[in-house]
């Protein structure tokens, strides 16, 4: 499945980053801890590594963050979640894979596809699948499609679903475009109080 997303929003050409935040909370749990997000540097498009162990598990309903992976990385996974325009769609190589390509960039408009991207992590989570949400880096884009599952599935603000996130992933940065775009996704969230608390799941 393949969802193009125009880039409608311009000028965004600067990335201003949230500032680091607390990180407070840290998860216990080694295995989503950020230990695989060492300061190794994204020093161009090419040579990304800010995950040199692989997938990180961010979220105990088996959701993964990453940079661009290989097709052999993204073998162990059910369904694949790629927010980058300019990574390759692998979709024809791993057809077993329910893989799903949203063409974003960093100043993408991306409303919509946060309502449907959620909504498909959250029935592939229901059925106990393993998720991979990935883009080039695994610091922008993916890390933005988490943040916002995280508000709307385990009814977190912005700032709370943010900080959880950093504490399991440290690099991750979105950008401030996309930032913006979370401030209403959080302003809608709350206009919709159906945002199902039966859905919720507790973290650990
Ligand atoms: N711009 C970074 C690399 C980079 C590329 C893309 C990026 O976004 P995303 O995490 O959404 O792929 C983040 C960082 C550098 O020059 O090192």
């Amino acid at each position: 499945m393949n969802i193009y997303t125009s880039p409608t929003r311009a000028s965004s050409t600067a990335r201003p980053y949230l500032p680091a935040l607390t990180t407070e909370g840290r998860s216990t749990d080694n295995s989503s801890r950020d230990d695989n997000c060492e300061a190794v540097p994204c020093l161009s498009m090419e040579v990304c590594k800010v995950y040199p162990k692989g997938p990180l598990l961010v979220l105990p309903e088996r959701i993964y963050l990453f940079s661009e992976p290989t097709v052999g990385e993204i073998l162990p996974f059910d369904v694949v979640i790629n927010v980058a325009e300019e990574t390759q769609d692998l979709q024809t190589q791993v057809p077993a894979i329910e893989y799903h390509h949203c063409r974003w960039e960093h100043d993408s408009d991306i409303g919509t596809d946060l309502v449907l991207l959620t909504s498909i992590m959250h029935a592939a989570a229901a059925e106990r699948k393993k998720i991979l949400i990935h883009c080039q880096c695994g610091l922008s884009r993916s890390a933005t499609l988490v943040i916002a599952y995280i508000m709307k599935f385990h009814h977190l603000s912005l700032r709370r679903a943010y900080d959880l996130l950093k504490s399991r992933a440290d690099k991750i940065s979105p950008p401030m475009g996309l930032v913006f775009q979370l401030m209403e996704w959080e302003a809608a969230l709350k206009a919709t109080p159906s945002a199902q608390a039966s859905d919720y799941r507790k973290l650990p």
